[in-house]
């Protein structure tokens, strides 16, 4: 039998690496030293000396030939939660993540860093300083999220010391910063149609939004602390700035820096989830006959009104986990990133 020479532990893939995180995360692993493979359905931009794979991580062929020569896997990939599309959550990260696995074994690959979600224990109810221990969600917030759990369990449970595969999950919360293409343009579409004008609930909430730096380290401490002998092994770790703030401190914040006025007026929390239930029931109704799509959908009330931040003490202790970006400074290099976001451009 052939013996399989160990390639560099600098030697990586990104699987996903076109996206919003896993562009910063490859630009990040280049500063730092390693040699990264991007496999994405999509090549976005170029970086000298990345190499791009155009393929669809279903397929396990494809993949097999890009990570026949790598140590350490990162799997960033997924479709938006926006798309709304419950057959592609099921194919891409259910069945996908197993072919990635799968792919991973075959090539012996010995590191699998996930990026999972920390809504896999997000219900709806008030989350405060949650740690990972935390049941996973048996009622979550969308179908996105329920596809997120499944993939966390498989990929933590093909853990394995004796056959050298070794895996960790991520779980970071709300992430923002230049290049997004989620939360703030939804945020500045949402002012442009004049519909954030009110504060749903008392406005006292306090939310988890983690600036993509602090994300990309997190995977990459991980990655690097992920040992046979390490307490990371089959492990979930919450990754996030460590500064709950204000779900609408954070919006205003966003807005006024780019020219809009802030929301101003309460309304009760129960009347708009109450709302966004029977806008959700009578847009599923009418799909058949038209495509509308509700901005204030149950999951983003859900989001809206409630306290969900979670504690990263396990990964400080585990793999020295610090932010390296503070939430003001990430505010405000977010802001200015957006310049064709302002208010009248
Ligand atoms: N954005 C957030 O707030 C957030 C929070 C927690 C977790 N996450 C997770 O982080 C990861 C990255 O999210 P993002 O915000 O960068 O999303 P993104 O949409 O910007 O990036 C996802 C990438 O995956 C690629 N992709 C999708 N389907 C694929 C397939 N079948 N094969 C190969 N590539 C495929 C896309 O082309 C895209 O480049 C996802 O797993 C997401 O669930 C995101
Ligand atoms: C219309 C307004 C009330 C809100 C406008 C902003 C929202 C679009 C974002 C605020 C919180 C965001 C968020 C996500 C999507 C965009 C928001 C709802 C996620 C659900 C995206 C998927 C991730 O896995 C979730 C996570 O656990 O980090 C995000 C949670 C926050």
């Amino acid at each position: 039998m052939a013996t399989r020479i160990r390639p560099s532990s600098k030697r990586c893939a990104v699987i996903g690496g076109s996206g919003f995180l896993g562009r910063h995360l490859v630009e990040r692993l280049v500063e730092k030293g390693y040699s990264v493979a991007v496999f994405d359905i999509a090549q976005r931009y170029d970086i000298p000396g990345v190499t791009f794979h155009q393929g669809d991580l279903c397929d396990k062929q494809a993949l097999l030939k890009v990570l026949k020569d790598v140590s350490l896997v990162f799997h960033c990939a997924s479709p938006s939660p926006a798309c709304d599309d419950r057959t592609l959550f099921w194919k891409v990260n259910v069945e996908g993540t197993r072919s990635v696995i799968q792919a991973c074994q075959e090539a012996g690959v010995q590191k699998l860093v996930l990026t999972s979600s920390a809504s896999v224990v997000f219900e709806g109810a008030d989350i405060k300083n949650g740690k990972e221990d935390l049941p996973y969600a048996k009622r979550p917030i969308d179908y996105y999220t329920e596809t997120k759990i499944h993939q966390e369990k498989i990929v933590l449970e093909a853990c394995n010391k004796e056959k050298d595969f070794l895996t960790v999950a991520i779980r970071p919360h709300g992430i923002f910063g230049p290049r997004d293409p989620q939360l703030v343009p939804i945020l500045v579409d949402t002012a442009r149609k004049g519909k954030m004008k009110f504060i749903i609930g008392d406005g006292t909430n306090l939310v988890d939004f983690t600036y993509v730096e602090n994300v990309v380290h997190g995977h990459i401490l991980a990655a690097e602390h992920l040992k046979a002998d390490s307490p990371l092994c089959g492990k979930a770790y919450h990754i996030t700035n460590d500064e709950p703030i204000r779900f609408w401190d954070f919006m205003s914040q966003v807005l006024v820096g780019l020219g809009y006025d802030a929301p101003r007026y309460h309304l009760p929390y129960a009347l708009v989830y109450g709302i966004a239930i029977l806008l959700w029931l009578i847009t599923s109704l009418l799909r058949p006959l038209v495509n509308i799509k509700p901005t204030f959908t149950p999951m983003r009330v859900a989001l809206a009104g409630t306290h969900h931040y979670y504690s990263c003490y396990r990964a400080k202790q585990d793999m020295g986990y610090q932010p390296v970006v503070r939430l003001q400074e990430a505010i405000a290099r977010t802001v200015a990133s957006y310049p064709h976001l302002k208010s009248g451009s």
